[in-house]
């Protein structure tokens, strides 16, 4: 690539007709050459369930505003690998890791191409897809979870006034989780060293809401702190068996759900730590969010395997 720069831009799903697609246009506008009466195709690549369920929208809007555009959708998986490979090889402070024994996170160095396979990617959407790499273009979706982002957004729209996803997770981050799970203490009065639970360890998500605070006052900001909690640890804990499954060390976490949260971080980490005794490794993304739309960008129009 001969430099550049890319921006990134979010809109919600439902606000795709009204939000998205004007952005668009006005964008197409500006850059058109008023000179030239026949301007050259321009390829819009895309990716994701948008791609399929906006393609006649988008096609009829280009043809209603005389501009020539050419939707080229591209598989998700594929894209999401695409993007994530280039983002490893490319572009610098872009992964990191969680260092549980310091508390903090810490940039890895830009790795070859070489030394990337094999690896599991868990992408955190509204839904959670995992798929294995195993070399360049070499990837199989090999698991998945219904338990992910929406969930956490949904439950907590339910359960909070909190008036948007950024409201949810600052609440999380001031909550106590301790009012509403049921700890190993709380269960054993202390640690449970046999089996490698200590006693701050949470025994059951949710289970003191039922046991001690049935008719109180139950915060928002403690049940976000524990559904946060509970969504990452079973992502986390399903990501290791997954990755057990096919012998693989490396775990990237990716999707808006982590949108830079270090709750989160810290608890997929922590969880893939505690399951693989310190065997795998997670990796997490500064744009976890945009690892489609950067492998779609990437493969560009030239390539074969459009949808
Ligand atoms: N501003 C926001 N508003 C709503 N949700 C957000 C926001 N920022 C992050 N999220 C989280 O990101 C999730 C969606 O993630 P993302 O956009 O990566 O996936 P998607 O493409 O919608 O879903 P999927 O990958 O399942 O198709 C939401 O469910 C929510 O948990
Ligand atoms: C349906 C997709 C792939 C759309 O991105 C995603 O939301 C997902 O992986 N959901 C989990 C579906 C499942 O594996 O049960």
């Amino acid at each position: 690539m001969g430099g550049g720069k890319l921006h990134f831009r979010d809109f919600q799903t439902e606000n795709f007709k009204h939000e998205a697609m004007k952005f668009i246009i006005k964008l197409i506008q500006k850059s058109i050459d008023k000179s030239n009466n026949n301007p050259p195709i321009t390829y819009i690549m895309a990716t994701g369930g948008g791609a399929h369920k906006f393609y006649n929208l988008m096609t009829k809007t280009f043809r209603k505003y005389k501009l020539p555009m050419k939707i080229i959708a591209k598989d998700e998986m594929e894209c999401l690998i695409r993007g994530l490979d280039w983002l490893i090889t490319k572009i610098p402070n872009e992964i990191f890791t969680y260092d549980l024994i310091a508390d903090h996170t810490k940039f890895t160095d830009l790795q070859s191409e070489s030394s990337i396979y094999p690896y599991l990617l868990v992408n955190i959407g509204s839904g959670v897809s995992m798929v294995k790499v195993t070399g360049p273009g070499e990837h199989e979706r090999i698991g998945g979870s219904t338990l992910g982002g929406g969930t956490l957004w949904g439950l907590l729209s339910l359960l909070t006034d909190a008036k948007d996803y950024n409201e949810m997770l600052e609440m999380a981050q001031r909550g106590n989780n301790e009012n509403i799970d049921l700890l190993v203490g709380d269960i054993y009065g202390t640690n449970y060293n046999k089996i490698g639970l200590k006693a701050h360890n949470i025994a059951s998500s949710f289970a003191k809401v039922f046991k001690k605070l049935r008719f109180t006052n139950k915060k928002p900001e403690d049940i976000a702190r524990s559904l946060l909690y509970s969504i990452s640890n079973n992502i986390g804990q399903i990501a290791y068996l997954q990755a057990l499954r096919f012998n693989l060390k490396r775990i990237y976490f990716g999707g808006s759900y982590i949108s830079g949260h270090m709750q989160t971080i810290h608890t997929l980490s922590y969880a893939v730590n505690f399951w693989s005794k310190g065997d795998m490794q997670s990796y997490f993304l500064r744009h976890e969010g945009y690892l489609g739309s950067v492998g779609a960008f990437i493969m560009g129009p030239a390539s074969n395997n459009s949808e």
